[in-house]
């Protein structure tokens, strides 16, 4: 059999280094033969993973992209509106895997996610399916954590307060958000290296900074993030929610084969996204209520149990702070559950915290392990 052509589009960007790391790692690039693309450096040296095709392609040569029995690009979402459909009108009939939303709420395009929904992906491949999107990293960190209970049809409805990473927003917000702190500190550098200096003064001068930054220092987020929060992520939908809040039900119900996220069988998924300090971890509070009273710790069995990357942390003071933050949680396919617990509202109300690497489990992983499958299949 002929070797499968793969074009990677995207993979010097966040999302896409990420990716081939963890490609690296699984050893995939044994199992096909690369096709390197760029969208600025066309005729440049591919990296080191290339075999055969040493030269970078242009991304938007529809020729080239031809080529390839599987395109897998973590591009972005203007590449995709440009380039998806123009490769389909010229009669390309390849699969498609992509990091970006823009296809993701189309009826033939599947949101992958395979440790939670591979029987939706099996049944798509068996009906022909060709387009396999990425979800929303809130959405997928979620579903890795606490699926069990939608698997097991537990959940009335659920309610989302999140705590969203600077790296949401991309490379640049990452950077944006450390140079802030970095100001900030200057600031008051010389009072906190006196110990007997009056902590309001530090306070007020950093107020007084925070609110004096320059355009050019908020350019990302368009306000002050270093020291503060953001309560709205993504578009203004003008009906008071914020286009990632309208994501989670659209999306879950989707990933889960319940429609496309607003019909009769859809679970109702609700709550707030906000954006804080953190480097590349999106947390959530997560509140359900359940069709009935489940014992915690069968509620705790079933989540261990769900997938091998998600970890049950006891609802301790000293494992929470340890092992359920950002900080133990980057870098790592490790989807933390904690603070599960009864809440005071009732035996069906169940409460859990939960955390997971957004360029892993958020973006990058559910597409390799939807490159596996194809090339497996
Ligand atoms: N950031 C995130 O959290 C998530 C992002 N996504 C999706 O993935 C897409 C890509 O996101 P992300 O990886 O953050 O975007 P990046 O901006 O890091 O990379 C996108 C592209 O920018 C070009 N580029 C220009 N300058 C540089 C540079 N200095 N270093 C690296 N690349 C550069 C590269 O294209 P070229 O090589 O062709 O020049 C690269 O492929 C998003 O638009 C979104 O659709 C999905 C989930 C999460
Ligand atoms: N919107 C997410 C990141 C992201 O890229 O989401 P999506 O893939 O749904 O556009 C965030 O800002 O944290």
């Amino acid at each position: 059999m002929a070797t499968t052509l793969v074009g990677l589009v995207g993979w010097r960007g966040m999302v896409g280094s990420v990716l081939m790391d963890r490609m690296q790692a699984e050893g995939d690039f044994a199992h096909f033969e690369p096709l390197f693309f760029s969208t600025s450096n066309a005729g440049g040296a591919a990296p080191a993973m290339a075999k055969n095709e040493k030269t970078l392609k242009d991304g938007y040569d529809i020729n080239e992209l031809k080529r390839c029995d599987i395109i897998l690009t973590a591009q972005g979402g203007d590449y995709t509106n440009d380039v998806y459909p123009k490769l389909r009108a010229a009669g390309w009939n390849g699969h498609w895997i992509d990091a970006a939303s823009s296809l993701r709420m189309k009826d033939n395009a599947v949101i992958v996610l395979d440790p939670v929904n591979m029987p939706v992906i099996k049944n798509a491949l068996a009906n022909g399916g060709k387009d396999w999107i990425g979800g929303n990293c809130t959405v997928s960190c979620m579903l890795m954590g606490v699926g069990a209970l939608y698997k097991a049809g537990l959940v009335e409805w659920m309610s989302t307060q999140t705590y969203q990473a600077a790296s949401g927003g991309g490379a640049q917000h990452m950077r944006e958000l450390l140079t802030q702190f970095g100001t900030l500190n200057a600031e008051v550098k010389s009072l906190l290296d006196d110990p007997k200096s009056a902590i309001l003064e530090i306070d007020r001068k950093i107020i007084a900074k925070q609110r004096s930054l320059t355009e050019a220092e908020t350019a990302n987020f368009g306000v002050p993030l270093g020291g503060s929060l953001i309560p709205w992520i993504d578009k203004d939908l003008g009906n008071g929610q914020s286009k990632e809040e309208w994501k989670g039900m659209a999306e879950t119900n989707k990933i889960l084969g319940l429609g496309e996220g607003f019909g009769s069988a859809a679970i109702p998924v609700d709550g707030f996204c906000v954006r804080i300090g953190a480097m590349r971890c999106h947390s959530q509070a997560l509140t359900f209520k359940l069709k009935k009273d489940v014992p915690l710790a069968d509620i705790e069995a079933m989540i261990a149990a769900d997938n091998e990357w998600v970890k049950v942390v006891p609802n301790t003071r000293e494992a929470t702070i340890k092992d359920l933050t950002p900080v133990a949680t980057t870098g790592t396919l490790t989807i933390p559950v904690g603070r599960i617990r009864k809440l005071a509202m009732g035996p069906e109300y169940i409460g859990a915290f939960t955390i997971g690497d957004q360029l892993l489990w958020g973006a990058a992983e559910p597409l390799r392990r939807m490159l596996r499958i194809l090339l497996d299949a």
